[in-house]
């Protein structure tokens, strides 16, 4: 049993791809054990954060286009949307520092497993026009042990310009880990905070 569908040029088309990859899951976790499943790569492009999946499509405008295997590395289109304008005409940082955890986060689900970012240091080379084509690029540099490092790239499609960079650290998660953030946060407000 395939984990995921064939792969897909790009995510805006995949209203349903979430659940579908739950339901793929189900008898793939069943017969390899439901960690084994976590630390399994999420292929082909048809992630979603949980917000986005009714949607189809990622809020901060970014869409999976090509990964190619043999580098580990994957290509994305891009796009900032008005609502995330920092300056005039330009994209807020906080958008630029998400688009590339996202960027990062797409590419180190496919070739690993389900992380959550540790780390994410951006370098702002020029100022990210809104509304423009752009392209990302991500690649794998490192695996060890939980601890996966990727790099990544904001450009400018018409010139391949890079306009932002990232490096990041993401952690391999576990099935327990959104049940112990939940557990930790009801502690909190029972503590206040000593726990
Ligand atoms: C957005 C959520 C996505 C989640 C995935 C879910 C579903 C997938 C489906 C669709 C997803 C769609 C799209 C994906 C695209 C983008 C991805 C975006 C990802 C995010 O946007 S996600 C949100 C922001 N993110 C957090 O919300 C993390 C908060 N945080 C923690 O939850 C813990 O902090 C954790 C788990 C990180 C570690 O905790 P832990 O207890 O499991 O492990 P521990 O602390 O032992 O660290 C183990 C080893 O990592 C080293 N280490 C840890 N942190 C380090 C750091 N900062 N710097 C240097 N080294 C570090 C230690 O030194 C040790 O190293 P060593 O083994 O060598 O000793």
């Amino acid at each position: 049993m395939t984990l995921a569908s064939p792969r897909t040029k790009n995510n805006h088309n995949c209203l349903f791809t979430e659940r579908r990859i739950l339901l793929c899951c189900a008898p793939y976790k069943e017969s390899i054990g439901v960690e084994a499943a976590w630390r399994t790569r999420i292929r082909d492009g048809d992630r979603l954060c949980t917000e986005c999946v009714p949607r189809g499509a990622c809020k901060f405008g970014v869409s999976v286009l090509a990964f190619d295997d043999a580098a580990q590395h994957m290509r994305s289109t891009i796009l900032c949307p008005a609502a995330y304008e920092g300056g005039p005409g330009v994209a807020h940082g906080g958008w630029v520092c998400a688009a590339l955890d996202e960027v990062l986060g797409q590419t180190v689900m496919e070739y690993h497993a389900r992380v959550v970012t540790a780390n994410l240091s951006v370098d702002f080379r020029l100022p990210v026009p809104v509304g423009e084509a752009l392209t990302g690029h991500a690649w794998i540099d490192a695996l060890d042990g939980r601890k996966v490092r990727a790099t990544g790239e904001l450009r400018l499609a018409a010139s391949d310009a890079v306009l932002a960079r990232a490096t990041g650290l993401f952690i391999i998660i576990d099935p327990a880990h959104y049940v112990r953030h939940a557990d930790w946060l009801a502690q909190q407000k029972v503590t206040g905070g000593t726990a």
